[in-house]
């Protein structure tokens, strides 16, 4: 990950109000600020509900922002250029159709619209999929279409990947290589990935980063490891108080979960370190 070079994407306190036939508004995300940079694989995770799709759609200038400023490889998310949009790869939840057509014929026409295709990356993606490439796109099972959606977005390595749920449909194998291959992928062609998921193993073993979203806010934005060590659940003792200098996520009774917590600076609190699951649970609790 390079931080010194400029974000390839960039939220800057975004916010997406939508409204609705009652008159009652519903806030999908609200003052979100987010700075993604070259090498970058964040793991985006939240409720249903919780804004990551919205957040998604944005960034991509599918939908537009109620306020706030939306930077995509450097430039405003309502003027990209065609050569910014053609470095942008997107997988959306319910993949698209391409019914009537073959892989192969799919493939052949979405690749003429990108100049940077990679031909020797769709190949060994097609084999790792394991699809055929004569078959025809409306008798393919839901995974296999996931995968050649998948295919599509990344065979012309993208420098922005926007991945909604992309291995929801496929099987642990799948799963697994193409979680393998994307942190391979990401580091070697310096792009940034923003891929949601409810698969926290998943999450745990590729993202470098984890965002956090809950009702419509980014609570928790950090790398990874910092997650581990600093993400604790503390236990207070009998009328004992939260310590100063500690970010609170969630208090209920005598649990807090906290997300800057140093064994340095508390040595003689109860902190309990948690998996994504528990975290997950612990911040919805
Ligand atoms: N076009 C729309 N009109 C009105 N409300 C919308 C629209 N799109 C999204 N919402 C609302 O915005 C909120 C966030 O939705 P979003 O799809 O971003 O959630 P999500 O985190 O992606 O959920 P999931 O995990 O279920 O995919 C939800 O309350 C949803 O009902």
């Amino acid at each position: 990950m390079d931080m010194n070079q400029a974000p390839i994407l960039e939220f800057n306190k975004v916010s997406k109000h939508f409204s609705v036939k009652d008159g009652v508004g519903k806030i999908a995300i609200n003052g979100l600020s987010i700075k993604l940079f070259p090498g970058m694989l964040v793991g985006l995770l939240g409720k249903n509900g919780a804004g990551k799709s919205t957040l998604m759609r944005c960034a991509l200038g599918i939908i537009e922002p109620s306020s706030g400023e939306i930077t995509t490889l450097g430039e405003p998310i309502n003027q990209l250029s065609s050569e910014a949009k053609a470095q942008i790869g997107y997988v959306p939840q319910q993949p698209f159709g391409y019914e009537g057509f073959s892989v192969s014929r799919a493939l052949e026409l979405h690749r003429s619209f990108y100049p940077a295709w990679d031909r020797e990356l769709e190949n060994t993606w097609l084999e790792r999929f394991d699809l055929d490439s004569k078959q025809q796109v409306q008798r393919m099972s839901v995974g296999q279409r996931q995968s050649l959606a998948l295919i599509m977005a990344m065979a012309y390595r993208p420098k922005l990947l926007i991945l909604d749920e992309p291995v929801a449909s496929l099987d642990p194998i799948a799963r697994r290589k193409f979680m393998a291959d994307l942190f391979e992928l990401a580091l070697e062609s310096g792009s940034a990935v923003l891929f949601s998921s409810h698969i926290t193993s998943d999450l745990e073993r590729v993202a470098s980063h984890l965002a956090l979203m809950r009702s419509g806010e980014l609570v928790l934005f950090k790398e990874m490891d910092s997650v581990r060590e600093e993400v604790k659940l503390l236990t207070l003792a009998n009328g004992e108080d939260i310590p100063t200098g500690l970010n609170v996520l969630n208090h209920q009774g005598n649990k807090v979960l906290v997300d800057n917590f140093s064994d340095v600076k508390y040595p003689d609190m109860a902190a309990e370190s948690l998996n994504l699951e528990r975290l997950f649970m612990e911040l919805h609790r």
